[in-house]
C-alpha cells in the first residue's frame, strides 16, 4: 500500500488573527498590530508545531467606504508592512517559511525582486510571495492610479509579465557567480552574470539584480485568485495555490489548476494546492470548543453571528476533515487561520499536530533547510535569456 499522504500546513493570519473581531478578544494584546514581540511568540509556537510557513496577507491601504463603516475592524485599518515584519520574524525563527504579500499592480518588478531576494537571503531560504493584483479602488487611489486600470483580467496580464520579470531578475547571476576571490581581487565572475533586457507591454527592465541568486533559486510563489485569469497565472508560475470554499470547491479548483499546469508542460505535483480553513478553534472536548466559540461569537455584531465562518471542534474532528480532504484529493495541505492568536494557535499545535502525526499525516521534524525543501518542491534551474 502506498504511504499516506501528509498534510502541508500554512498559517494564514494577521497579527490580530484572521477574524475582523479578533482584536476584541481579551487574550489579544492591547496594541496587536504593532506588538511585534507578542506576534513573534505566536510564530515561534507555529514553528514548534512544525508549520511549513506563516503567510501574511495585506491590502495596501484601508478598505473602501467611510471610516465609520470600518471603525470596528483592526485587521483592515492597522497593519505593519508584511515584508518588514517577516524580516524581524526571520531573525527570531529558524525553520518556518515566511510568505509575504505584494501587489503586481502597485509595485515595480525590480524593487519587488530585490525585496524578496533579500528576505530569502536573510532568512536562509524561507521566503515566499503571495502575488496579488489588488482589487480595491482605495488601493489604486493611494498610488495615483485610475481604478479602471485595475480590472481583471487585464490586471492578471500585468501580473504575468511582472512575475516573469521578477524571476528573470532572480536569475541575473549563476548560483556560484559570486566567488569573492581575494587573491585575484574578483567579487563575481562576469561570465556568470546575464543582465535582463526586458521590453514588454507594461514593463521595461534592463540590468541585473544587485544580489546573488536567492538560496531557493526562486522564493516560493503563492497565488490565491481563482478566476479564469488567476488560475492561468497559478498554473504557469505558482508553487502554492489557495483554494477557498468547501471540499467540493477545493477539489474542483485543485483538479483544474493541476490540469492547466500539465498543459503548460509542468509536472502538476510541483503545484501544491492548499484548502483554506479561515478560522479554527480547537479544544480538548467538543463542549469546550463550543464554549470558546460562544465566547467569541458574543464579541460579534448580531448581524455577523450567522456567518462567523469558524470551524470549532476537537483535534479528532479537525484531523478527520483533514484526512478526508487529503484522501479525496481536495487538497495537498491547508491554510489555517485562527480567529485570534493567543490561545488557539497553542491549542492547535498541542492537540491537532500530534493527532495528525499519530495518524501519519504530518511530519515529526522539519526535513529541509528551505521552505522549498520542506514543501517537497524542486529548486528551479536558472533560466538564461536567449
Ligand atoms: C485566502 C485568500 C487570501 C488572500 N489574500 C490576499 C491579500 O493578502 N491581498 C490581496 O490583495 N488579495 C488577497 N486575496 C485575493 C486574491 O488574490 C484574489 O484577488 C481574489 O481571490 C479574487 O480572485 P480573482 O482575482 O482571481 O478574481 C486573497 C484571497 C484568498 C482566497
Amino acid at each position: 500500500m502506498s504511504a499516506k499522504k501528509q498534510a502541508r500546513l500554512v498559517a494564514i493570519t494577521h497579527s490580530t488573527g484572521s477574524h475582523l473581531r479578533g482584536w476584541r478578544h481579551p487574550n489579544t494584546p492591547a496594541r496587536p498590530a504593532t506588538d511585534v514581540k507578542a506576534f513573534i511568540e505566536v510564530v515561534q509556537e507555529l514553528e514548534r508545531g512544525l508549520f511549513d510557513a506563516l503567510f501574511l496577507s495585506e491590502t495596501t491601504g484601508t478598505m473602501p467606504g467611510p471610516a465609520e463603516a470600518h471603525q470596528h475592524d483592526s485587521m483592515v485599518n492597522e497593519s505593519l508592512d508584511p515584508t518588514l515584519l517577516l524580516s524581524a520574524i526571520a531573525s527570531a525563527t529558524r525553520h518556518i517559511g515566511l510568505i509575504t504579500t505584494a501587489s503586481t499592480s502597485l509595485t515595480q518588478p525590480y524593487s519587488l525582486a530585490r525585496l524578496l531576494a533579500s528576505l530569502d537571503h536573510l532568512s536562509g531560504g524561507r521566503a515566499g510571495w503571495n502575488v496579488v493584483t489588488s482589487r480595491f479602488e482605495t488601493e489604486a487611489r493611494n498610488f495615483g492610479l485610475d481604478a479602471q486600470l485595475l480590472r481583471a483580467p487585464e490586471r492578471y496580464d500585468v501580473a504575468a509579465e511582472f512575475v516573469d520579470v521578477v524571476k528573470g531578475l532572480w536569475d541575473s547571476f549563476d548560483d556560484d557567480a559570486f566567488v569573492h576571490d581575494r587573491e585575484k581581487g574578483q567579487v563575481f565572475d562576469p561570465v556568470r552574470v546575464q543582465p535582463l533586457d526586458h521590453r514588454g507591454r507594461r514593463f521595461r527592465v534592463s540590468g541585473s539584480l544587485d544580489i546573488a541568486r536567492p538560496p531557493q533559486g526562486h522564493p516560493i510563489i503563492l497565488q490565491a485568485g481563482m478566476s479564469e485569469a488567476g488560475r492561468e497565472l497559478t498554473a504557469r508560475e505558482a508553487d502554492l495555490a489557495l483554494a477557498s470554499g468547501g471540499g467540493w470547491h477545493a477539489r474542483e479548483a485543485r483538479e483544474d489548476v493541476r490540469r492547466r499546469a500539465a498543459a503548460h508542460g509542468r509536472d502538476p505535483d510541483t503545484l501544491v494546492v492548499l484548502a483554506v480553513f479561515p478560522s479554527v478553534l480547537v479544544a480538548d472536548t467538543r463542549a469546550e470548543a463550543e464554549a470558546q466559540l460562544r465566547e467569541f461569537t458574543a464579541l460579534l455584531h448580531p448581524a455577523e453571528r450567522q456567518q462567523h465562518g469558524i470551524l470549532a471542534g476537537t483535534a479528532a474532528d479537525i484531523a478527520d476533515i483533514i484526512e478526508d480532504w487529503l484522501d479525496g484529493d481536495a487538497a495537498d495541505g491547508f491554510a489555517v487561520g485562527f480567529p485570534y492568536l493567543q490561545g488557539p494557535v497553542a491549542a492547535f499545535t498541542r492537540l491537532v499536530v500530534p493527532e495528525l502525526q499519530r495518524r501519519g499525516r504530518f511530519r515529526t521534524a522539519y526535513a529541509g533547510a528551505t521552505l522549498r525543501e520542506n514543501l517537497g518542491l524542486p529548486r528551479p534551474a536558472r533560466r538564461v535569456p536567449e
